[in-house]
């Protein structure tokens, strides 16, 4: 089975690889599916990363969860340290250090147990809610403790499960796909 370094090399060049009108279409369809889910639906606040042009839009979630009147969180990674911040539309948002994802300058960590729902990015998900993402850790660290729902949303170029999961990776709840006839 080939190592996550690897699967991530492969993923990240798939993803670049995508027709920008194919992956919108299939954007459109796992928004849908989450704003269906019973987790959207509950949640008060949502926690979300800024997405790299690679990645499943997340813009569209945060406009939504705003104009269902949802607290949005940012997260932001300071001395190795993932937190999450409160923004609004006009909050101004910068790139730090890691890969030129955009995040918020304010430093006010909101407190885990008030995270009703995190969305949790990757490369790559299995069926099973294992996950690999760019080898920070930092979803597996946040999850360990982390009480409130997870769902990672998955284009049908990132479901796969050829890896070997280590003993600390953390599982999301629900991992949203798109129905796809072969
Ligand atoms: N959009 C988005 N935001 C996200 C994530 C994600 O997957 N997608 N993350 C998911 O976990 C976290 C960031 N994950 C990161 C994982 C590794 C490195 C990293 O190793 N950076 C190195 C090398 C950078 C490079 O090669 O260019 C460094 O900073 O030195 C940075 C961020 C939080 N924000
Ligand atoms: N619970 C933990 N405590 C300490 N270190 C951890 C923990 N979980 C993961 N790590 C460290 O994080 C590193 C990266 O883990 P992994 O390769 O699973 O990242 P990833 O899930 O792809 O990244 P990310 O969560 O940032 O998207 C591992 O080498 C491991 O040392």
């Amino acid at each position: 089975m080939p190592d996550k370094k690897t699967i991530r090399k492969e993923q990240t060049k798939k993803l670049r690889a995508l027709d920008p009108i194919v992956k919108a279409d299939n954007e459109k369809a796992l928004y849908a599916k989450l704003f269906q889910t019973s987790s959207w639906q509950k949640a008060q606040s949502v926690a979300v990363t800024a997405s790299l042009p690679f990645e499943v839009n997340t813009r569209p979630i945060m406009e939504q969860a705003w104009q269902e009147e949802k607290t949005v969180l940012l997260d932001k990674i300071v001395d190795g340290q993932m937190f999450f911040v409160e923004i609004d539309a006009n909050t101004p948002l910068t790139t730090g250090d890691s890969f030129g994802i955009l995040e918020p300058e304010s430093n006010h960590a909101v407190a885990k147990d008030q995270i009703d729902l995190v969305l949790v990015p990757g490369l790559a998900f299995s069926d099973a809610g294992l996950r690999i993402g760019f080898g920070g850790g930092y979803y597996d660290r946040f999850l360990q403790d982390y009480q409130g729902a997870s769902v990672s949303l998955a284009l049908p170029e990132q479901r796969r499960a050829d890896w070997v999961p280590d003993q600390f990776d953390q599982v999301v709840d629900q991992v949203i796909t798109i129905d796809e006839v072969d």
